[in-house]
């Protein structure tokens, strides 16, 4: 794979997916420091908000540590180079939240659906994209249950409502680099050229190296990562790992890697609640195909009923279960527990 000279923009997802590994329980000064050693080592642009997005504070999804305003208001105060964004799912997150994130000074909105579901984020994305120099992204998730023809489609809506940028998202890390590059190529193929393509990982089959490259390789220009892999399930793709791969191929990223490293080692590994890896409950998300952000609740479900997390996810994914129904989880762990006693 020749992708010397390439030049990509890399995204870190700590501050955001990351809260789902921290069920949401990261402190404003917490994420003050570690944007601050981010924008030190030059990244480009960082997402912060609950881990389910603007207004993702919830029964269903959890209650963060501090609100997203405050965790906004801080870091891009705080920050001198690094970009930040904010993800918003629409019917978490309101027009309303999107007006309170800018006036916080992000740059970027990344609105995320079901990747059948891009209707929803009309609304959204034609008002972000009305705004001037804002960066507005559509995100399609569990992108692995769409084929690449029916993903073209869902984000040509997207660009159509002015999105200058669509993710193609492995929510549930359940893609091979084969996966990542038909789709890519595809929407490569098909949409504008002056649409902006991004891939979006989860490293629960130890393929978020290998998807972000196939995913460059086919014409992606914006990869997500997290340091140390802080993130859903078995963590995004570890972006210190990438960075270093991408030196020894000649991507360019603007990126310190060093730095970076530092950033991962001494700042985001030390505020793990469990080492964030590929285990046999993370496995089993890549396995079945089922939304990273569900292991967590598998996991306290098995514990409150004595079952296996393992045995909950496999019938997740066989149900085909997607974002949004966590409450799901409980509700089927319930049934497996009455049928087993
Ligand atoms: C709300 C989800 O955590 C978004 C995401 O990062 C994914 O689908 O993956
Ligand atoms: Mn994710």
């Amino acid at each position: 794979m020749d992708l010397s000279g390439k030049k990509i923009t890399v995204h870190d997802m700590s501050l955001r997916d990351g809260m789902h590994a921290k069920r949401h329980q990261i402190s404003v000064e917490e994420m003050v420091t570690i944007a601050e050693g981010m924008d030190e080592a030059g990244i480009p642009m960082i997402e912060v908000t609950h881990g389910d997005g603007l207004g993702g504070a919830s029964v269903n999804y959890g209650f963060p540590a501090a609100s997203d305003e405050d965790y906004l208001r801080a870091v891009c105060g705080a920050v001198k180079r690094t970009k930040v964004s904010a993800l918003l799912l629409p019917g978490i997150g309101t027009v309303d939240h999107l007006e309170m994130a800018l006036d916080c000074g992000i740059s970027t909105i990344r609105v995320a659906t079901h990747c059948t579901e891009a209707d929803v984020s009309e609304q959204h994305l034609t008002m972000a994209s009305k705004i001037d120099g804002l960066d507005t992204v559509g995100f399609l998730m569990m992108a692995h249950m769409a084929s690449p023809e029916q993903l073209v489609e869902q984000l040509k809506l997207m660009e159509g409502y002015g999105a200058n940028c669509v993710y193609i998202t492995d929510s549930a890390g359940y893609m091979l680099p084969d996966d990542v590059t038909a789709r890519i190529a595809l929407a490569r193929e098909q949409l504008d050229p002056a649409t902006e393509i991004g891939f979006h990982g989860h490293h629960n089959l130890g393929m978020g190296i290998a998807n972000s490259l196939a995913a460059v390789e086919a014409g992606a220009t914006r990869i997500d990562g997290s340091l140390a892999g802080l993130g859903a399930g078995a963590g995004n793709t570890p972006l210190e790992v990438f960075l270093a791969v991408c030196e020894r191929m000649g991507v360019e990223t603007g990126v310190d890697l060093f730095r970076a490293m530092d950033v991962a080692e001494d700042l985001i590994v030390p505020l793990m609640e469990h080492m964030v890896r590929v285990d046999r409950d993370s496995l089993t998300l890549g396995f079945a195909g089922v939304y990273s952000s569900f292991l967590l609740f598998a996991k306290r479900s098995a514990e409150k009923y004595g079952l296996s997390a393992r045995d909950i996810l496999v019938e997740l994914g066989r149900r085909g279960t997607v974002g949004g129904q966590e409450d799901m989880i409980e509700d089927l762990a319930l049934d497996m527990a009455r049928n087993h006693a």
